[in-house]
């Protein structure tokens, strides 16, 4: 058995959490890059919601060569096609669909769907997929729900994204089927309103130094 990680297993391996983010302005958007990559959170999600937010993608990939920039609520085939166009070098949805699981087999970037429940895991194991968001991880059971899919799913690694604060991060970070976990704590709207990139960059020193700690340790 190959024990090589998949490239997605990989990235998601660098970094204890990712943090979501949402472009206001492209000017803001390599600010915050920036801020969260001096604070040591290198990979970050760029959500594809508002009009701005593949420039601010694009402009944040070319401003940061060392971190790794990917685009977040991937919904359909066009959206992963833009993402990519832009310069993402990874791409994560809320969920899964057949037509979405076509488009990203067309392309070569780490796809990272989300699931909530076991039929709709058992159906990205079924495509090939072994590693998921869990998405949204609170409302839909949080670490209890991670320890129930660690009985009849041992081979699938997880994401979860959702409702998560840095209070309850480490509860998720010690699941042995966690690889990291996603939030836009990270990012509060007031702090980027007004300019206060060093306090962006003191959430990423913070979310990284709890992360770093307790990722894998309890192997639960
Ligand atoms: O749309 C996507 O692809 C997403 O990634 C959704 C985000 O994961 C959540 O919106 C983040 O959830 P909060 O940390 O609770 O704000």
């Amino acid at each position: 058995m190959s024990t090589i990680p998949s490239p997605l297993r990989q990235l998601l391996a660098l970094a204890p959490v990712i943090p979501v983010y949402t472009p206001q302005s492209v000017g803001e958007a390599v600010q915050v890059a920036a801020a969260l990559h001096r604070g040591g959170l290198p990979v970050i999600e760029v959500t594809l919601r508002t009009p701005v937010a593949l420039a601010a993608l694009e402009a944040m990939v070319k401003a940061l060569p060392d971190a790794v920039i990917g685009a977040g609520t991937v919904l359909d085939g066009l959206h992963f096609d833009a993402a990519a166009r832009a310069g993402a070098r990874f791409v994560v949805s809320p969920g899964l669909t057949p037509r979405l699981l076509a488009a990203a087999s067309a392309h070569a970037l780490p796809f990272l769907p989300g699931v909530q429940s076991a039929s709709e895991l058992m159906a990205g194991l079924e495509a090939g997929l072994d590693t998921f968001k869990f998405f949204p991880a609170a409302p839909a059971g949080g670490t209890a729900m991670l320890r129930a899919f660690a009985g009849p799913f041992p081979q699938a690694r997880f994401c979860p994204t959702g409702g998560i604060t840095v209070e309850t991060a480490p509860g998720y970070l010690r699941l042995g089927n966690v690889l990291c976990i996603g939030g836009s704590w990270l990012t509060p709207r007031a702090m980027l309103a007004a300019g206060d990139w060093v306090g962006v960059e003191g959430l990423a020193r913070q979310a990284a130094a709890v992360g770093n700690e307790k990722r894998g340790t309890g192997n639960e």
